[in-house]
């Protein structure tokens, strides 16, 4: 049996770190939505005494690991479950979008259908702190270092714009660089507000890695300036993408396409985040 799942990146509209633990890890409070764009995961069962294999094409495919340290076949392992996967890379990686983690969460999903093997209670945790809200794949919260996801309900469709200018940024490296590890609360999401009051609202919200993201990398400074003119520009994650939020999808696409002419080298893609 064949089966196909898709991956959408993933995008911290908001991200406050508000804490470091004990083992390091840093504890952050972030909303998070879903873009239309994204991988696609395809998965073939092989017999229970098959090992997991990878096959990476696509765009986005160079450089992305096709052995055990692929988060797909990661996924596979901590589930005790075999099948052979395609993927179908579109995402740029380590780009602060959560490829490999949604990748790792469709894998999951790919496997409890196709088998029934069953989905660990840690949400994919160990894999990586961004699998368990990948896994959830829709607008939520997420606290703790990523553990505790809550859905989130009645937010506008918001038309943007992703740009990541092809420099990938490690995840450890930018937290490595934080200086202030704990930093205000995020406040509460105003569920139901309109788009323009939404954007309003996430204006007076931070992502707190970015200072750190564009010592690691300053072109991240060229990006945001390159989304000039959105209602609300931002980086994602720990970089280097960032997003730009529109009035609607025609102005999007006109951003994208003007981002695009201007740094032809760099990944550009409108989108609706959700
Ligand atoms: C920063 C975020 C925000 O959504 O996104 P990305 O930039 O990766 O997309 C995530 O918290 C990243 O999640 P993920 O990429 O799954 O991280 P992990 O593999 O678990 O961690 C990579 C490394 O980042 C640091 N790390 C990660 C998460 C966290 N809450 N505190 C940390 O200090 C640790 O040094 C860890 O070893
Ligand atoms: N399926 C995957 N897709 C992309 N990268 C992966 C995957 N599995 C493992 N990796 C590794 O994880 C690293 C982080 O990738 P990614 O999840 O895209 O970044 P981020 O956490 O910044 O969103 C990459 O540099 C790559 O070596």
């Amino acid at each position: 049996m064949k089966a196909r799942a898709f991956a959408p990146a993933k995008v911290n509209l908001t991200l406050h770190v508000t804490g470091q633990r004990p083992d390091g890890y840093h504890l952050l409070e972030s909303l998070v939505v879903f873009a239309d764009v994204g991988d696609v995961l395809f998965a073939e069962l092989g017999t229970d005494r098959d090992t997991p294999c990878l096959r990476v094409q696509g765009p986005m495919a160079e450089g992305v690991p096709t052995d055990a340290r692929n988060l797909v076949l990661r996924a596979a392992q901590t589930m005790d479950a075999s099948a052979r996967f395609t993927l179908d890379k579109h995402l740029p990686a380590a780009a602060g979008i959560g490829g490999g983690s949604s990748d790792a969460a469709a894998a999951m999903r790919l496997l409890s259908d196709l088998s029934g093997a069953r989905i660990p209670s840690d949400r994919g945790l160990s894999l990586g702190a961004d699998v368990p809200v990948c896994l959830l794949a829709r607008a939520a919260t997420m606290c703790g270092i990523g553990e505790r996801v809550t859905a989130v309900d009645g937010l506008p469709p918001l038309p943007a714009v992703l740009v990541n200018p092809r420099v990938s940024v490690s995840t450890p490296d930018v937290f490595r660089t934080l200086t202030s590890k704990s930093n205000p609360k995020m406040d509460t999401v105003p569920e139901g507000a309109a788009l323009q009051d939404l954007a309003a609202w996430l204006e007076t919200q931070r992502n707190d890695l970015e200072a750190a993201a564009l010592h690691v990398q300053p072109v991240i400074g060229h990006v945001l300036k390159a989304l000039d003119g959105a209602l609300l520009a931002r980086m994602s994650g720990s970089g280097a993408t960032c997003f730009g939020i529109y009035p609607d999808l025609g102005a999007a696409k006109s951003a994208a396409a003007r981002i695009s002419e201007a740094y032809p080298a760099w990944w550009v893609t409108p989108t609706t985040l959700r």
